[in-house]
């Protein structure tokens, strides 16, 4: 959006909401709204959760070099991907089961980034199902994030689905071949309330089970059946690898370990183009980032699943540079986790990202307000980043490069990038 630098993020009063001026008041407010299991399972990260708290320190190593008496009154914070010009580089992560934090779900989170002009990431355990989340971003392009499960036919069905309804990519989550270890899910004994469904599972021929059985017996297979929601991922059960039904728990789905470059991003590409790129989300190093490119993908995301899964890895924007520097420009690099205010999107910029993506914040919007409550979350991370481009003197959003950034280090020292 190009503006005039009044009320450009700055102190106008008009459009604020005076109870939460902030992402971290967002947080507080969210907190309040939350059931435990709920505000347990969006906020922890795997084990003593390190990594997700490392994510969000990183940014305070970097400070911004502003530059002075250049002409900022218009600023255009727009960029564009997939074809289409989002408003701000940020974007809402794809977070599974949404309507836990407000009965809005994933419809209210792609009603609200339609409504700011940014794309929105589906996870493959959405409580909503794509085709309404499709219809409730109208013109923005959407991604589904996928997990590839091993039994091929369901990723096969979702990817038709995804095509048809006209999704531009695929983001396959690539740091999940094995579920992290959550301790507060497993001490909550977390479970899915029986009224959501993980939308984009229903099975028309699925056995109908109990909801405290996991596989299939002999004694339900005869049972009558009907359209049901169910995890489907797969575990392996002895020598047999089974698809799962009844209750959502993590023990049960997401996790495919077999996942690997050959066998399964040449399938996925072949499933998906040309209607659809093929992105991977959870890179971490630039050896993975060559591999990226090597197989053609279109597109990678620095992630560490927001510290959701390997406790102890490097923080995003610690393993960004380093990512940035071996892709050479010949795909985009987007980056998440940690960001909770605009001098971080502008921060993850300088840095060589193209653009960022933002999980928990759009959950605690989410929790605070419905979809009013994304809208909110969006409009503070896009005022907050146009107001840091003015001050530190860039009109654009090209423009901002590591030349607008010192590294501090533990002793203080302040290094030049
Ligand atoms: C509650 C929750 C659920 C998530 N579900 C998914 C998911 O289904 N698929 C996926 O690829 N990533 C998932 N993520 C990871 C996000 O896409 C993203 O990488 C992460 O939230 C970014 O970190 P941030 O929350 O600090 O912004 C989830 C994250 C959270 C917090
Ligand atoms: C269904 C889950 C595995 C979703 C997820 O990615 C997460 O909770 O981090």
């Amino acid at each position: 959006m190009t503006t005039g630098n009044k009320g450009a993020g700055g102190n106008g009063h008009a459009d604020h909401d005076l109870n939460c001026l902030t992402i971290e008041e967002l947080q507080a407010h969210a907190h309040t709204m939350m059931d435990k299991q709920t505000r347990d399972y969006y906020n922890e990260g795997a084990d003593s959760g390190s990594t997700l708290l490392e994510n969000i320190d990183a940014y305070k190593k970097y400070r911004i070099r502003p530059r002075v008496l250049r002409d900022v009154s218009r600023i255009n914070t727009t960029t564009n991907l997939f074809g289409f010009k989002s408003s701000v580089p940020i974007g809402v992560a794809p977070t599974a089961m949404q309507k836990l934090a407000h009965a809005d779900g994933e419809e209210g989170t792609a009603k609200a980034c339609r409504k700011r002009g940014v794309p929105m990431g589906l996870s493959s355990f959405a409580t909503t199902t794509l085709e309404e989340v499709a219809e409730a971003s109208g013109e923005i392009p959407n991604v589904l994030q996928l997990y590839l499960f091993e039994d091929r036919d369901h990723s096969r069905k979702l990817i038709a689905r995804a095509k048809k309804a006209g999704f531009k990519a695929v983001f396959l989550t690539v740091d999940t071949p094995i579920l992290g270890r959550r301790n507060l899910e497993i001490r909550n004994q977390f479970k899915l309330p029986p009224h959501f469904k993980i939308a984009n599972f229903v099975e028309e021929e699925e056995p109908a089970l109990s909801n405290d059985e996991t596989t299939p017996t002999s004694a339900n297979q005869s049972r009558p059946r009907k359209p049901r929601a169910y995890s489907t991922a797969g575990y392996t059960h002895g020598e047999k690898r089974v698809t799962p039904t009844g209750p959502i728990t993590f023990h049960t789905h997401a996790a495919n370990p077999t996942l690997c470059w050959e066998k399964d991003i040449e399938w996925l590409k072949e499933e998906c183009c040309p209607e659809m790129e093929v992105w991977v989300k959870g890179i971490a190093t630039a050896e993975d980032a060559i591999l990226a490119v090597h197989h053609q993908v279109r597109g990678i995301v620095v992630s560490n699943h927001g510290g959701r899964q390997l406790n102890g890895a490097m923080a995003t924007l610690d393993a960004l540079p380093d990512v940035v520097e071996a892709v050479r420009g010949q795909i985009p690099v987007h980056v998440d986790g940690g960001i909770r205010h605009g001098t971080d999107v502008f921060k993850a910029l300088a840095l060589g990202a193209d653009f960022v993506w933002v999980g928990r914040p759009a959950l605690w919007g989410l929790a605070y307000k419905g979809q009013e409550g994304v809208e909110l979350m969006l409009k503070l991370l896009s005022d907050e980043f146009r107001l840091c481009m003015g001050l530190a003197g860039v009109t654009k959003v090209e423009g901002i490069s590591k030349e607008y950034l010192v590294k501090i280090d533990k002793s203080g020292f302040v290094a030049r990038l």
